[in-house]
């Protein structure tokens, strides 16, 4: 399980995250909702401690709240900045193998085919969408406990998207955690058990798809517009 509470973040006077508090049970996949800005990817890399949190935030990932066992259970790969233009896939990929005990070559190759990523190809000749699958690949190969997806699927298009949403649920591991971000709403709602909805660097809404479907009677997407049009005190704007 994966308890976050109090997470607070900001960048000198601006606050970006706000009182953040929530909760993620094995096995369950979450949509991290919320418009250009609002700080999803912040959120993710304070889970990750690729930025400092306030001392009031609390993290803790299947009991362990150091970051070594953290990080040790969660796959995130924010970008691939870390590899140089001229390195190989191949390259990569053994790098990120000797680094991570838990990747799962059975399942990369799987993938790898899946998305036509050549291992031959080199990280500096990549489009934005082969890079994305890259980092996608990448990251659904270990055997994590906790997956951060942070908008997989933007540049990839819609109908290797939807492949790659319905494949994903095959490849995840028995019992993983995800917590993905995108803005492609509608394609996520049939995958997600829950929708976190960001809003100015606060949590507006946490609900179970079940819950907006037969008790609001609402899709995803016009639920989000819902909580979109709410001013700060939960009256509609
Ligand atoms: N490198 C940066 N330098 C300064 N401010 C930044 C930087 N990256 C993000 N921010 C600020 O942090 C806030 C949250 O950004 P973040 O990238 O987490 O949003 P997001 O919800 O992931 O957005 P998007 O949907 O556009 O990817 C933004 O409003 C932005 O002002």
């Amino acid at each position: 399980m994966l308890t976050v509470k109090n997470l607070s973040y900001r960048q000198g006077m601006k606050r970006i995250l706000s009182d953040i508090s929530f909760q993620v049970e094995t096995g369950e996949f979450i949509g991290l909702l919320g418009e250009n800005g609002v700080g999803k990817t912040t959120l993710m890399r304070a889970l990750t401690g690729l930025v400092i949190a306030s001392k009031e935030t609390q993290i803790s990932l299947d009991g362990h709240r150091d970051w070594g066992s953290i990080l040790a259970h969660t796959a995130f790969v924010p970008n691939l900045n870390w590899a140089s233009q001229g390195m190989t896939i191949w390259n990569v990929v053994s790098f990120y193998q000797a680094g991570y005990p838990d990747f799962n070559q059975n399942r990369w190759q799987e993938i790898a085919e899946e998305l036509q990523i050549n291992s031959k190809d080199k990280v500096g000749h990549l489009s934005k969408g082969q890079r994305e699958r890259l980092v996608f690949a990448l990251t659904v190969s270990r055997d994590a406990s906790l997956f951060l997806l942070d908008e997989p699927f933007g540049g990839v298009d819609v109908m290797t998207r939807r492949k790659l949403l319905q494949s994903l649920l095959r490849w995840l591991p028995d019992g993983a955690m995800v917590l993905m971000s995108t803005h492609e709403i509608s394609e996520i709602e049939p995958v997600i058990d829950r929708a976190i909805i960001l809003k100015h660097g606060c949590l507006v809404a946490d609900k179970e798809i079940e819950v907006i479907r037969e008790q609001y009677q609402m899709t995803l997407e016009q639920y989000f517009m819902k909580q979109h049009a709410m001013n700060r005190k939960g009256v509609e704007a």
